[in-house]
């Protein structure tokens, strides 16, 4: 589709032309405030299934232009949802080094240095992402929230490869690594509303399940990915630094937000 960017005359506040949704209901992401939250007992922990792969397979790390994604084998899947959510890519939102904080969700208004997306579709209903992206039931997509802090080996195992995609449409191999490690330690405890993608086509497809607690990655592991990537390709003559890649949060209207934790 046409292209779009986080800022300038492609950014977020004119998605909507090319993209009716953008400017539709139950966008993401939102700020996570605690007024909004209701204890829903219901929610039990999220359960993974062959998140933990083998270093023989190997994943494709690549700089699609808006993020850096890894795609997933559809052997890993959520299996605690009223349907089968495949796994399909996970992919990052930051800041820049300048202003470390690029997460999309925000907690009371904070927000943190990074997201992570593990990207789902419902594999029950829909043969594959692109039949799933646009059903109210297709997708669900993990979060988690990301501060600077303490060095993380398991980002390490992709971090490692970043300069081999620099430039916007280039890809690289990785050897498989266990995915569950870039969760946080409790499945348990999360955030849970109806929303959409956060970038184009803004579909209201998604199930979102943000983790209440973060993980932590070194500093230079935030600048590796915040300053060591373009959104422009490598024959450009002007690079395009891409940092900053995250919607500001939307209006909530009368969604609630419901919490898998009661303290
Ligand atoms: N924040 S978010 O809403 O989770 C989110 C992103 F922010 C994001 F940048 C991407 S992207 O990297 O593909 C670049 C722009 O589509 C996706 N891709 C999804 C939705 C689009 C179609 C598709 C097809 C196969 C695999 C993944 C996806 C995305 F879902
Ligand atoms: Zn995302």
């Amino acid at each position: 589709g046409a292209k779009w960017t986080y800022n300038g005359p492609e950014g977020e506040h004119h998605w909507s032309k090319h993209y009716p949704y953008c400017g539709g209901a139950f966008q993401s992401p939102i700020d996570i405030k605690s007024e909004l939250l209701r204890f829903d007992p219901t929610l039990r922990p999220i359960e993974i299934q062959n998140y933990n792969l083998s270093p023989n397979e190997q994943l494709t790390l690549g700089n699609n232009g808006h993020s850096v994604q890894i795609s997933l084998p559809s052997k890993m899947h959520i299996s605690s949802l009223p349907h089968r959510y495949t796994a399909a890519q996970l992919h990052f939102h930051w800041g820049s080094s300048g202003r470390p904080s690029g997460s999309e969700h925000t907690v009371n208004s904070k927000q943190y240095a990074a997201e992570m997306h593990v990207v789902h579709f419902n594999s029950d209903k829909y043969p594959n992402m692109s039949m799933a992206v646009d059903k109210s039931d297709g997708l669900a997509v993990l979060g988690v929230l990301i501060e600077v802090g303490e060095f993380n080996p398991a980002f390490e195992k992709f971090l490692r490869f970043i300069n081999g995609i620099k430039y916007r449409d280039q890809r690289v191999q990785v050897p498989g690594f266990n995915i569950r490690a870039l969760l946080p330690a409790r499945l348990d405890e999360y955030y849970r509303y109806d929303g959409s993608l956060t970038t184009p086509p803004c579909y209201p497809s998604v199930l979102w399940t943000i983790f209440r607690n973060h993980v932590t990655i070194s500093r230079k592991q935030f600048l590796d990915m915040a300053t060591g990537l373009y959104s422009s390709h490598a024959q450009e003559s002007s690079p395009v630094p891409l940092n900053g890649n995250f919607r500001k949060p939307q209006l909530v209207d009368s969604r609630v937000v419901l919490v898998s934790f009661k303290e």
